[in-house]
């Protein structure tokens, strides 16, 4: 592509990667979690809206359970989504890792800038994604969305078995720690080179960006961008909804 034709960073096309192929373990038994319902509607819906709702956002990846990408398929036709945006469905992998690698493997070439973003944080608001894009166009190769936090944190030596008593060996300086969010944004060729490059398991894609030595930025996150995990957080998310619903009409 010669620099006349290669768009500017305020026209890189953006693309969300959405990782949903998790069991939701730790939500207990039922469906894959991105597909419970939420207010009546799945989980995933909700946050293919969020990210849909971007405007710098053109395409959403889906990454569905290894065998439910026609269920999730006709999901996505099932429900209004805006048409501005395209939408494609692959399905996903045994981690988390593997499922974003997955979803990466179908990104087409046009799309500069890529957010992944969990499928289990379906009330991200829209102004989070918009900050997450903003810093990349401004030229950071990765953007978390973090915030502050309200406990104190120890580093502990794990026991053996659970529920054993387990060793303190440290407590962090808690001003300096932050719980990162999804989206996480990235200059596309830096996550590609990071998903090659870093074998080990990590719980986020951030973090392979850290470990190719280069700087990733944290923006303010949002406290209703909270990742649905155990079933009390289900709770919480019906409640934001209905506070939504109150407050906006939605
Ligand atoms: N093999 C996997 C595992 C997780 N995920 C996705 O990664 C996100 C964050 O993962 P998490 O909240 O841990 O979801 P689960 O793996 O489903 O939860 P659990 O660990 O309780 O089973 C979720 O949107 C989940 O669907 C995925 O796409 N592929
Ligand atoms: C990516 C993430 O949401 C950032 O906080 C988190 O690390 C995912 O962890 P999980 O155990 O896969 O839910």
């Amino acid at each position: 592509m010669s620099d006349e034709s290669r768009p500017t960073p305020a026209q890189t096309p953006v693309a969300a990667v959405i990782p949903a192929a998790g069991r939701g373990v730790r939500l207990g038994p039922g469906a894959p979690k991105a597909l419970r319902a939420l207010n009546g509607t799945p989980m995933l819906i909700h946050a293919v809206r969020a990210l849909a709702a971007s405007r710098h956002v053109s395409l959403v990846i889906v990454v569905a359970p290894p065998d439910g990408a026609a269920e999730v398929k006709s999901l996505l036709d099932a429900h209004a989504l805006p048409v501005s945006t395209d939408f494609l469905v692959v399905p996903g992998g045994e981690s988390r890792q593997e499922s974003v690698r997955l979803g990466l493997d179908a990104l087409p070439p046009q799309y500069g800038i890529v957010l992944v973003h969990d499928a289990a944080r379906p009330l991200v608001p829209v102004e989070t994604v918009d900050a997450v894009v903003e810093a990349v166009r401004d030229g950071a190769p990765a953007v978390v969305p973090a915030l502050a936090l309200a406990d104190t944190v120890k580093e502990v030596e794990p026991a053996a078995a659970a529920g054993d008593p387990e060793p303190v060996v440290a407590t962090p300086e808690r001003s300096r720690l932050r719980a990162v969010q999804t989206p996480q944004g990235f200059d596309r060729a830096t996550l590609v080179r990071a998903h090659e490059t870093v074998t080990e398991n990590v719980t986020d894609d951030a973090s392979m960006v850290e470990q190719l030595g280069l700087t990733v930025v944290a923006v303010p996150g949002h406290e209703e961008a909270f990742k649905v995990t155990r079933p009390l957080d289900l709770v919480l998310a019906e409640a934001v909804l209905a506070r939504r619903r109150l407050t906006d009409g939605f």
